[in-house]
């Protein structure tokens, strides 16, 4: 049994479409819709969005993940959905250039869908799309705000293919909302509503490696091209996307290895996952012992390692004014399968059988980043989300938690 809020008729105004709740009844089904109305509004563009009602007992669980366009996000995306089982796929049906996936349980959308300048409209106006003026934020928050809520929302689509801002699509509030793009943290009223946040930090010269293997291997375009996008963008991304770190929950910071002396290739990793301390429902993964300072080599008879090796680091840091836990991993390995002699090192890993790390990489090893800590690091914190989803909905039903958690 749940609290359900009974929304009824309301005037509308310029800046609001969500109804004004006027009463609450104790003890509604979770699941019942109580009441559906729709409401329109003009957006600067013309467009209207409605909303649908429904009850709003079994709230949405909001994840934030933002990073840099090219720096891994589909890919996160991919592991995390897997975790929770289902393919994820576009709305059925709609705009086949949707940004948007959908499976039983999370809907990712992309914030890509909330610029309010398309692609003519921020060359006319000189401005990059990692710019907040080229974004609408008022949007985001109150559509955000309103899928949180159990209520349904038209939302825009920003179309990559044409550059232009197409027709609104239907969402419908999921379990697991992940909001990913460039600013899921930039504006304090959308970071508010984030039940989990996480920031891929691809450092300069990953990303150009990254971006050189993808945009000129796979998309034709030249090296100079690709430097100069990156370069065009450096001011912006210094400026809009990177101070958002500050505020995650889980950083997956990706540097050049330091095993290899003047490393430039880029594909060897160290990956270093930085985990807020004292966040609700996320207790940080640890290796060995928790809260102390720990490197391991574990290249010994149980693990294959050639040339220049794996390394782990392991221990409390801080991170701008927080404290964190660091797990590091710099190299690679050679046999996933292998991995479950890391795996079993490792404690806090929200695993639900011993494992379940190594099956889900071993899963998806023709993922980028498979064979590193990009994969291995992503996949936990899919598991982590996990289980801070199914706490928190515990939480709020005062069910008890299942009780077959391994780690
Ligand atoms: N962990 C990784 N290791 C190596 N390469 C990677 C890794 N993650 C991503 N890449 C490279 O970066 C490219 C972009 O990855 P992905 O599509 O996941 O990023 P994205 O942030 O969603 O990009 P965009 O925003 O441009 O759609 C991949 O095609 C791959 O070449
Ligand atoms: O930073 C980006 C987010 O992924 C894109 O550059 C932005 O969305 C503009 O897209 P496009 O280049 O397709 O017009």
């Amino acid at each position: 049994m749940a609290i359900c809020t009974v929304y009824t008729s309301h005037s509308l105004n310029s800046t609001c479409s969500i109804p004004t709740p006027t009463k609450t009844y104790l003890g509604f089904n979770q699941k019942q819709v109580i009441f559906f109305t729709t409401s329109k509004r003009s957006n600067r563009r013309g467009s209207s969005y409605s909303t649908e009602i429904s009850c709003a007992a079994e709230k949405t669980v909001v994840i934030g993940l933002a990073a840099d366009s090219g720096c891994g996000k589909s890919t996160f995306m991919r592991r995390l959905t897997s975790v929770f089982g289902g393919a994820a796929e576009p709305p059925k049906g709609g705009n086949p250039d949707s940004n948007t996936l959908i499976s039983d349980t999370t809907t990712v959308i992309c914030l890509d869908d909330y610029h309010s300048l398309d692609r003519t409209g921020r060359k006319v106006n000189k401005v990059t799309a990692l710019d907040p003026k080229a974004n609408d934020f008022d949007l985001m928050y109150e559509q955000v705000k309103a899928l949180k809520e159990g209520i349904a929302v038209q939302k825009p689509i920003y179309n990559h293919v044409s550059g232009l801002l197409d027709p609104p699509e239907l969402i419908k509030p999921p379990k697991i909302l992940v909001i990913e793009g460039l600013h899921p943290m930039y504006d304090a009223r959308v970071r508010e509503l984030l039940d989990f946040s996480i920031y891929l930090d691809i450092s300069n010269e990953v990303k150009f490696a990254w971006k050189i293997q993808r945009d000129m291997a796979e998309r034709g375009h030249s090296l100079e091209s690709i430097k100069a996008s990156i370069e065009a963008r450096k001011p912006d991304f210094d400026a809009y996307i990177d101070p958002q770190k500050q505020y995650a929950d889980a950083v997956i910071e990706v540097l050049p290895t330091t095993l290899i002396p003047d490393d430039n290739e880029g594909k060897v990793l160290r990956v270093r996952l930085i985990m807020k301390e004292g966040v609700k429902y996320f207790n940080p993964v640890y290796l060995f012992d928790e809260g102390s300072t720990i490197s391991w080599i574990p290249c010994g008879r149980k693990l294959t390692c050639s040339y220049p090796g794996i390394k782990f680091n392991y221990g409390p840091d801080a991170y701008y004014d927080n404290e964190v836990s660091v797990l590091e991993m710099d190299g690679q390995f050679d046999r996933l399968d292998e991995l479950i002699y890391v795996e079993s090192h490792l404690s806090n890993i929200s695993t639900k059988f011993y494992g379940e790390v190594t099956q889900q990489m071993l899963k998806h090893a023709d993922f980028p980043g498979s064979n590193n800590g990009t994969g291995l690091f992503q996949t936990i914190v899919g598991l982590k989300i996990r289980d801070l989803y199914e706490q928190l909905i515990a939480s709020r039903t005062g069910a008890p938690l299942e009780a077959s958690k391994v780690k």
